[in-house]
């Protein structure tokens, strides 16, 4: 039983009310047993916490993920659990809203047995052995709160965790305030738990965060726009996977694949870069089995600078550096070398799909796989199809994401496809901020008010500032034979920013070399601080082009960088890169850190209202007529002409024909 329906929320509810109905069977006079197999999550949960005993079996899980859907878990779960297992393992569990084994219920004591057998079997038996036991002490709304000498202290870290944790999310400190009541006699607890959900109930971020569950859930359906979609497309068999290049990306893509039980061949080019693969893939595939306590095959990864071992592949990651040449030789060469119904999927975060199908002898057969770093905890994957891809490739590549424990999101082929498409005018506007007067902290702090995980500044360092560096030397912005623009930096004809560029030629790169935009404890460090270097240096550079720096306030760091990142993803959906805009939602939540509270950046400008983000995007371009990014998208345009549709509906109102495809 996992829970409520979600749906029934947004709605209005029939059928007996969960709470009564959980009272009732507690306070029975006979004994009833809870036999849970497969999940007992939020209601589920609360349900078993209401019987008298719980048996599971060996492979159920059990939680209250209800603070992941803005709720907190109220058919009492905020009340019974603690004062069954305590409050540490009970707040961790309801704030977290994780879910635990059947083997960790029965350590942590919320089940009284694990069985390997039919659960239902073995408390029909159990129950006939309890019939005569007294019930009184099996009652868990009777027990008296298991209160700590150090309690005031544990709430208040908890506290503390739910607002760092949260982002601005509300759901995880009520679920604080609500365990807290349980301190008080069961019937006041169950008042405040009450109070709490009906103030969460309704709210905007619950809407958001369960609008997150369903998109994360719709993404799956895809389609293409040639018809062929998930219901009519079959995926292949993956018996046994290559990765290529085990650098940052290839060693995690290569633990995903042994996790998920994929045999795999790992490829470098040479004996020490494989060697030094070898030890971080190998170390982080002990620290996984040891978190998971599962066995698993550590033997199912061979390293290898053989080609001649692709012939046995189902399907080949390439994750080299980001250099079209260098792909389009390796793609040359994997046709030749491996067998003809290979699928050959590339990692590249931004180049020409197209032309890398091209290369090979088999287009049909060439996907982008799409990883995101660190690649073996970041749950999304874009899959990206040219026009040539076959259902099948897109099918397994979206299959195989899903068994990886990823949420696939297919997109069509375009310069960054769908997140870092996005992400160009966000960081470009970061720049521009800079030159008009803003520190990199002024801009963070306003993006991680916001809720954002890391601000755009701080998540440059951490990616590596020669990342972009060397993809706008690759589209000719920046470079030995590009001429400098004049007072305010000018390339192809609209205003460029070099500040990242002269950052870059002073050697600091990010966190890798100890200093970008911040200073770090040293090369690799990650404790990010303000550097008076990066401050003098902006404000030589405002001297130089004459620029006169300007006090900038937060709304306008928000509004320009996330409204143009918005505006961006309307461009995305009029191209029709995406089927639905719930898509670049799910991206943007799983993959960059966007607050789900908020639904992810298209929801959001929703809810801000379409008419406000255009109004602000009009008056920003009339400021800066000069940056394209700024200039309100026509189906922006058009929505708001239309009335500011639903998100649901918005598809509706692009153009026949206006797909790149
Ligand atoms: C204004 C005054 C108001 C006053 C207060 C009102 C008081 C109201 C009191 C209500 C008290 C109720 C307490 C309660 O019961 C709270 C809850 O239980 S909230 C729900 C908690 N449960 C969850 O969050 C579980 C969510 N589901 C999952 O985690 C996974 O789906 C699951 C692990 C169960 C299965 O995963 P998997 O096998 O990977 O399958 P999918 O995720 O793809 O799901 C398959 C399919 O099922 C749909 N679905 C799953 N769970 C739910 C659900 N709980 N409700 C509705 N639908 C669900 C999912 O969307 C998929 O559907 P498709 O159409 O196939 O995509
Ligand atoms: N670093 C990131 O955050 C992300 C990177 N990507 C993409 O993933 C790809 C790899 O990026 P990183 O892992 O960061 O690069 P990296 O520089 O860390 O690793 C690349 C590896 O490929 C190896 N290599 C080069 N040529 C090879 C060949 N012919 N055969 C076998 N191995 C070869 C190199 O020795 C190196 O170890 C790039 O296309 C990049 O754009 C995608 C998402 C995120």
């Amino acid at each position: 039983m996992s829970g409520a329906d979600i749906r029934e929320f947004s709605r209005p509810m029939t059928g007996p009310a969960l709470v009564p109905l959980i009272d009732a069977i507690e306070a029975g006079e006979k004994p009833v047993v809870a036999a849970i197999e497969g999940m007992a999550l939020g209601g589920g949960l609360e349900l078993a916490l209401g019987c008298h005993y719980r048996i599971a079996h060996s492979k159920a899980q059990l939680g209250l993920p209800e603070v992941t859907l803005g709720l907190i878990p109220a058919a009492g779960g905020t009340q019974r659990l603690p004062r069954l297992i305590g409050f540490p393992a009970a707040l961790d569990m309801i704030i977290t809203g994780r879910r635990v084994s059947a083997g960790d219920a029965l350590k942590l004591g919320i089940v009284d047995q694990v069985t390997e057998r039919n659960a239902g079997e073995v408390a029909v038996a159990f129950a006939r052995s309890v019939v005569d036991c007294p019930l009184v002490s099996r009652r868990l709304s009777t027990w008296p709160p298991l209160c700590p000498a150090d309690l005031d202290n544990i709430l208040q870290m908890a506290l503390a965790r739910a607002w760092q944790r949260g982002r601005g999310a509300l759901a995880p400190v009520a679920c604080v305030q609500a365990v807290q009541a349980a301190r008080l006699p069961y019937s006041q607890g169950m008042q405040q738990e009450q109070k709490l959900m009906s103030m969460l109930f309704a709210s905007p971020q619950a809407r958001a965060l369960q609008y997150c569950f369903f998109s994360q859930r719709a993404v799956g359906k895809w389609s293409m726009p040639n018809g062929a979609c998930w219901d009519n497309s079959t995926a292949r068999p993956i018996r046994k996977a290559a990765v290529i290049g085990l650098g940052t990306m290839g060693r995690g893509i290569a633990v995903c694949l042994v996790l998920a039980g994929i045999p795999v061949i790992a490829m470098e080019t040479d004996e020490k870069q494989l060697e030094a693969a070898r030890r971080v893939v190998m170390a982080l595939l002990e620290k996984e089995v040891q978190k998971l306590a599962v066995g698993l095959h550590l033997g199912l990864i061979h390293f290898t600078l053989e080609q001649r071992y692709l012939r046995e592949v189902d399907l080949v990651i390439e994750a080299v550096f980001e250099d079209l040449a260098l792909k389009k030789q390796l793609f040359a060469e994997l046709s030749s070398v491996c067998h003809p119904d290979t699928l050959l999927c590339t990692n590249t975060s931004q180049l020409d799909v197209d032309q890398l199908a091209t290369a090979t002898s088999r287009p049909d057969l060439v996907v982008g796989m799409h990883f995101f770093a660190p690649a073996n905890k970041i749950k999304l994957l874009e899959v990206v199809f040219t026009s040539r891809s076959s259902p099948e490739a897109v099918a397994t590549a979206m299959q195989l994401g899903k068994w990886l424990g990823k949420v696939s999101v297919a997109v069509a082929n375009c310069p960054g496809f769908v997140g870092n498409r996005m992400l160009r005018p966000y960081v470009e506007q970061a720049g521009f901020l800079l030159e008009e007067g803003a520190t990199p902290e002024q801009v963070d702090s306003a993006l991680e008010h916001f809720g954002l995980a890391m601000g755009v500044f701080r998540m440059s360092d951490l990616s590596g500032l020669d990342v972009g560096w060397r993809v706008r030397k690759a589209a000719g912005l920046t470079g030995p034979g590009v001429p400098q623009g004049q007072l305010l930096q000018t390339q192809q004809g609209y205003r460029y920013s070099p500040l990242a560029d002269l950052i870059c030629q002073k050697g600091r790169l990010g966190q890798k070399t100890g200093c970008g935009w911040y200073l770090y404890e040293g090369p690799g460090g990650h404790m990010a601080r303000p550097d008076p270097w990066v401050h003098a240096f902006l404000e030589e550079y405002r001297r130089v082009h004459g620029l006169q720096p300007r006090s900038i306030g937060q709304q306008e760091v928000l509004e320009r960088c996330l409204f143009a990142l918005i505006n961006e993803g309307f461009r995305v959906l009029e191209d029709r890169i995406v089927m639905d805009p719930v898509a670049l939602d799910v991206i943007y939540v799983l993959g960059y850190g966007w607050p789900a509270h908020t639904g992810g950046p298209m929801y959001y400008a929703g809810e801000v209202g379409l008419p406000r983000v255009l109004g602000r995007l009009e008056y920003y371009q009339r400021v800066h007529p000069d940056i394209p990014h700024l200039r309100p998208s026509a189906l922006l345009r058009q929505l708001v002409a239309k009335g500011s549709p639903p998100i649901h509906k918005w598809m509706w109102h692009i153009e026949e024909g206006s797909s790149r495809l």
